[in-house]
């Protein structure tokens, strides 16, 4: 069977546990083909940032118009943008419908404290999305306020709604406190909160562009969103828990995206 086709718009991560390297592994580990448009290239690995350089807007376009022309998108999934301009060409391709199924996250710093995003840039996108996918400290920048509470959260989801996203989902990876991960999911209609077990790791590095792109995966599979979300959830705590002896690099290390490490009950 041909696969369905997914397009990831988004930096790369040279430590590859982010951005489009971590993208395309999702694709490949969920059933989907993955084709990409470079937003910025990184210099990154388990340690942080050491730089970003955003692509001309013009080299966006060309790789946009490439794989708009030969392939039919099931979904597509936003990352780093870089700079507002790039958002803009994104956005115009958003605005003429050829981004189905559009899940936008707002990536806007790395957990290593390194900007690669503005707010600004991630509004231009808002409106066209079904999905939006902030963590809280992203959600906290889009609304002007703390969110740090689960009320916070819903709150902020409802009102980040109110700007185009049918469905928001903030996510709470970064609130490090209690035995629960807990994102909060608006539907459009009500908030629900999504828990399941927060796995005891440092290896954390990519799980936001890992979640959101197992959200376009299964979108362009044919779930509907609410499917597609928790889906998207467990994915990512079973990758977390399959990378969580890993050792590569001497910081915050990658998930196992590929399952390499799920073939036994306990990782040890
Ligand atoms: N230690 C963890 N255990 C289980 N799930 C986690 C853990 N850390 C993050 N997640 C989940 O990963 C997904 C991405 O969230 P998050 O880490 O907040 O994104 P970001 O990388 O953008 O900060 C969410 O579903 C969140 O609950
Ligand atoms: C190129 C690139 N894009 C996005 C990120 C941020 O990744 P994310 O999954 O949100 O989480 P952290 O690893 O920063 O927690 C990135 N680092 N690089």
């Amino acid at each position: 069977m041909t696969p369905p086709v997914v397009l990831t718009i988004a930096g790369s991560d040279s430590g590859a546990g982010a951005g489009i390297q971590a993208d395309l592994k999702v694709c490949a580990a969920l059933g989907a083909y993955g084709t990409s448009v470079v937003t910025a290239t990184t210099a990154q690995n388990t340690l942080g940032v050491f730089g970003a350089y955003p692509v001309l807007p013009d080299v966006v376009t060309a790789q946009l118009d490439a794989v708009l022309a030969d392939f039919s998108l099931r979904a597509v999934k936003t990352g780093m943008l870089g700079t507002p301009e790039i958002a803009s060409v994104v956005a115009a391709r958003a605005r003429a419908g050829l981004l189905p199924n559009l899940v936008v996250d707002p990536v806007l710093v790395s957990t290593s404290g390194h900007r690669l995003g503005v707010v600004g840039a991630a509004e231009r996108l808002l409106p066209y999305a079904l999905v939006t996918t902030p963590n809280s400290a992203e959600a906290a920048a889009i609304v002007g306020r703390p969110v740090t509470t689960p009320t916070e959260m819903a709150d902020a989801a409802r009102e980040i709604a109110s700007g185009g996203p049918r469905y928001v989902v903030v996510t709470g990876g970064d609130r490090t406190a209690g035995t629960e991960a807990v994102d909060v999911l608006w539907t459009g209609t009500e908030s629900q909160m999504l828990s399941g077990p927060r796995v005891d790791t440092p290896h954390t590095h990519g799980t936001g562009c890992s979640f959101s792109t197992a959200i376009a995966v299964r979108l362009g599979l044919g779930d509907p969103v609410p499917d597609a979300v928790r889906f998207a959830k467990v994915y990512v705590a079973a990758a977390l828990a399959g990378a969580r002896h890993w050792r590569l690099g001497g910081g915050r290390g990658p998930l196992d995206h590929l399952g390499w490490n799920r073939t036994t009950a306990d990782n040890d």
